[in-house]
């Protein structure tokens, strides 16, 4: 059994560890460094925001984070796992397991019912179709969406359809959520409550939270504000 100094200490290692990253994108022959030599330690259970001018690589440094995109050099390593060597398959089953992704459009099927969409992630897994259903419903709960289960997107405001959005991402109990700017097409009485939901998740459910926004507002609410500056970190 763990010590409880042992267990703390545990709990606060970095989760995300990026090493010597560089991210080179090619327009034709012309290539254009976008990260250079980031190196980064997240913390487990931490909140974090970043922060940066536009075209600085923020959603390039998140992208790489979830798995969606693969750097030029460096090494990724997130739970104790190198993701940077995983094949694309590999990557796309680490990617349903561990990450729940938040984008600014909250990417709902019209045509489905806030409790189908939710459970759309299950569809990859093999978590049986009752079992599915019921995940989908705690999730709903846990964002306070219970009385709005069988509502269709447009029948819903923009902050409740971010709710669904992030029932969708927690389903899967993915212990990092990443968020691209996350409240960006909300009013701010919206966005302050989807901050505010976002602050629970870290909290009570332990979730690591990487955040990409321009909103200062919505920075302060995240523990760790970084700023990226030409794809260095400032
Ligand atoms: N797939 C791609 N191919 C070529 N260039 C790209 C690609 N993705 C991003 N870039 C370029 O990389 C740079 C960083 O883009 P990125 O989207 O990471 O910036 P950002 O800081 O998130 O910007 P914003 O705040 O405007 O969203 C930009 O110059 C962008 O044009």
């Amino acid at each position: 059994m763990q010590t409880a100094a042992a267990y703390r200490s545990a709990d606060t290692d970095a989760i995300i560890k990026l090493s010597g990253i560089d991210k080179t994108y090619y327009r034709g022959d012309e290539a254009v460094k976008v990260l250079d030599k980031l190196s980064l330690n997240i913390p487990n259970g931490s909140f974090e925001a970043l922060m940066g001018p536009s075209g600085s690589g923020k959603s390039t440094l998140l992208n790489l984070i979830a798995g969606l995109d693969r750097p030029s050099a460096g090494s990724i390593e997130i739970g104790g796992q190198r993701i940077d060597s995983l094949t694309e398959g590999q990557l796309a089953k680490w990617r349903a397991d561990n990450i729940g992704f938040i984008f600014q459009s909250y990417n709902l099927l019209p045509v489905l019912t806030a409790v189908e969409n939710v459970e759309l992630p299950l569809l990859l897994t093999s978590v049986p179709s009752g079992e599915r259903r019921k995940r989908a419903e705690t999730a709903l709960r846990i964002v306070g969406l219970a009385e709005r289960m069988n509502h269709y997107p447009r029948q819903l405001s923009g902050g409740q359809e971010q709710r669904v959005a992030i029932a969708r991402a927690i389903v899967n109990d993915p212990k990092i959520l990443v968020c691209d700017e996350p409240t960006g097409d909300l009013d701010r009485h919206s966005a302050d409550e989807i901050l505010k939901l976002l602050e629970t998740l870290n909290k009570e459910l332990n979730k690591t939270i990487v955040m990409v926004t321009h909103d200062p507002v919505a920075a302060e609410r995240a523990g760790i504000v970084r700023r990226l500056e030409k794809g260095a970190l400032t």
